[in-house]
């Protein structure tokens, strides 16, 4: 057996010395997981092409959070709040936990890796309120990544928490141009070029001319990018999360992100699922359980096949 047909977890030190987790799946996939920010930085398919978007440009190094892959917007998506951009689970340490409690058998099957955020003194200065959030990232058999995050009031001062919240996954793709997201198409969504403003998605499935930066509301849980260059589509499948980001800066915004390469804007499209137009409460005690799982499948996939009334009515997860 050759070392590629092994399942294995390894951590190992990645980029200026940041420790990382690498999960390998027995038909060659995997994933690369940093605990700084509990950030998948890397998730390759059997052939071992990256499947997610990483800046040449990404900055390795606190505070900056990691441009691309999939940063976790927690407690607060954008600047909908007190806290900095996206909240700071996205630029803390995490610790692996080995002794987590029991996930449900659908989120075990697979490598996993457990992470685990606590405040720090600092954070509660911040945002003065005690939580545990639990993530594992899973390598599916089949080479699905998954994500599963449980966020638990710890308060002991019987008060609630109020969040809100994005697994903000940069996809790559080969041409901007010439991918189309299916699955948000007739929905409602807030413009955040246009004060959030609330619109109707009209017509057929949604292209990409110019920057776009949308948040839909009540979106099902499937949706599905398709890049037709690639001949590959990407399936997100998200339990627990409503709401749907679009982002892609276009040319004249990506010259004004400074960790961010100029004509990159045309390799990467943001697909964020998320709990954003009803932030979440949790009294003291519950815990708020939330998945998305993706897959990368050949593009011979079905178009047309994620009607959003038919997908709404079926049960995916
Ligand atoms: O540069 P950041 O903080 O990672 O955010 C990138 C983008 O993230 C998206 O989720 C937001 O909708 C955009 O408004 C934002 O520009």
């Amino acid at each position: 057996m050759s070392a590629t047909e092994i399942k294995s977890v390894e951590i190992t030190t990645g980029i200026n010395g940041l420790e990382k987790v690498i999960l390998r799946e027995i038909h060659g996939s995997s994933v690369e997981v940093y605990l700084y920010g509990a950030h998948v930085t890397s998730w390759k398919n059997e052939q071992g092409e990256e499947l997610l978007f990483v800046s040449s440009k990404a900055i390795f190094k606190s505070p900056k959070p990691i441009r691309g892959g999939i940063p976790i917007c927690f407690p607060q998506f954008s600047n909908l709040g007190s806290l900095e951009q996206h909240g700071f689970a996205r630029n803390r340490l995490w610790t692996i936990e080995t002794d987590t409690p029991p996930f449900p058998p659908n989120v075990t099957n697979g490598v996993f890796v457990d992470l685990l955020l606590k405040p720090t003194e600092e954070d509660l200065k911040i945002w003065p309120h005690s939580f545990e959030y639990r993530l594992r990232v899973t390598l599916g058999p089949g080479g699905d990544l998954m994500l599963t995050s449980r966020i638990r009031n710890t308060n002991a001062d019987g008060k609630p928490f109020t969040f809100t919240f994005a697994y903000h996954t940069y996809f790559s793709v080969s041409d901007i141009s010439e991918v189309r997201v299916e699955g948000l198409e007739t929905l409602d969504y807030l413009d955040n070029l246009q004060n959030r403003e609330r619109y109707t998605e009209q017509g057929d499935a949604i292209t990409f001319e110019s920057e776009v930066d949308k948040i839909y509301l009540s979106t099902p849980t499937k949706i599905a990018i398709l890049d037709h260059e690639k001949k590959r589509t990407f399936v997100v499948r998200k339990d627990g999360l409503p709401d749907a980001v679009v982002w892609n800066p276009w040319d004249k915004k990506a010259k004004s992100i400074a960790d961010f390469g100029d004509e990159e804007y045309k390799h990467m499209l943001c697909v964020e699922a998320a709990a954003v137009e009803k932030p979440i409460t949790l009294k003291p005690g519950e815990e708020w359980k939330v998945r998305q799982e993706l897959s990368a499948v050949p593009s011979s996939y079905c178009s047309g096949q994620l009607d959003p009334n038919k997908v709404l009515q079926s049960s995916l997860l």
